[in-house]
């Protein structure tokens, strides 16, 4: 059970629902093969049916953490943090961020950017979904644009999504996991045809790494 205190300190931001923290490599995207700390944070409810991480859905499951915790241990490891989850932006993280950044982190976000932008970010991975679309004020801000390709549509969707970021944000193609066999072959011709685009692999995944 947990206390109305609890409660509030979660609303605020000062504690958060962890579901697991972790020292590895980014796998996808822009940086990766840099290392970093994953803090995976508890709750969301967009619903992707192939989401890889079902397990962080429910914030219930995962128990409210003390911000300070989190900051310590992520800056023991390293000078670059990832936040992801779960639905980071699912919660207030202006607290979080700005204690990263007292201690000199550099801050990436993994989000979906489905709820209200709170934080200061150095990286804002932005990976919008059908079900739930980016807010309207992510969109010039995210520094790259993954989006995930399940099926054929997926590429028009991409391209919906890649007319509303600045010029200077990234596009990649990632496949989604299950069906990468599938689509992989298509995003390879995909990204030859229209070269502003680049593919993303989640490579953590072939490494065997977290
Ligand atoms: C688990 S999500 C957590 C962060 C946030 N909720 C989001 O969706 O961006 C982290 C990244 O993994 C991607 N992802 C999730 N499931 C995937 C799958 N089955 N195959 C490929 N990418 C996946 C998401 O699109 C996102 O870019
Ligand atoms: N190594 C590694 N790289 C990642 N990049 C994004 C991830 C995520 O789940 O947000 C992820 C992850 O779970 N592991
Ligand atoms: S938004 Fe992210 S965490 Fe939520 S279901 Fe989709 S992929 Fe999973
Ligand atoms: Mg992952």
């Amino acid at each position: 059970m947990i206390t109305e205190d609890t409660r509030r300190l979660v609303d605020e931001g000062i504690m958060l629902p962890l579901m697991e923290e972790f020292y590895t490599i980014q796998g996808e995207g822009f940086h990766k093969g840099t290392a970093a700390y994953f803090i995976r944070i508890g709750g969301c409810d967009v619903g992707c049916h192939w989401c890889d991480v079902k397990e962080s859905w429910d914030a219930g499951l995962h128990p409210p953490t003390h911000i300070g915790k989190i900051i310590e241990n992520a800056t023991a490891y390293s000078d670059t943090v990832v936040v992801t989850g779960g639905e980071p932006l699912t919660w207030d993280m202006t607290q979080l961020t700005q204690g990263l950044k007292n201690k000199g982190s550099k801050i990436h976000i993994e989000t979906s950017g489905a709820y209200k932008l709170s934080g200061q970010w150095d990286w804002i991975c932005l990976s919008p979904k059908k079900k739930k679309l980016p807010t309207d004020e992510i969109y010039p801000l995210a520094n790259e644009l993954k989006m995930i390709i399940f099926n054929k549509h997926d590429f028009k969707f991409a391209e919906e999504q890649a007319a509303k970021v600045s010029e200077d944000c990234i596009l990649y193609l990632q496949p989604e996991w299950s069906k990468r066999d599938k689509m992989m072959p298509l995003i390879v011709d995909y990204v030859m045809k229209n070269p502003k685009w680049k593919v993303s692999l989640q490579t953590h995944k072939y490494l065997n790494i977290p």
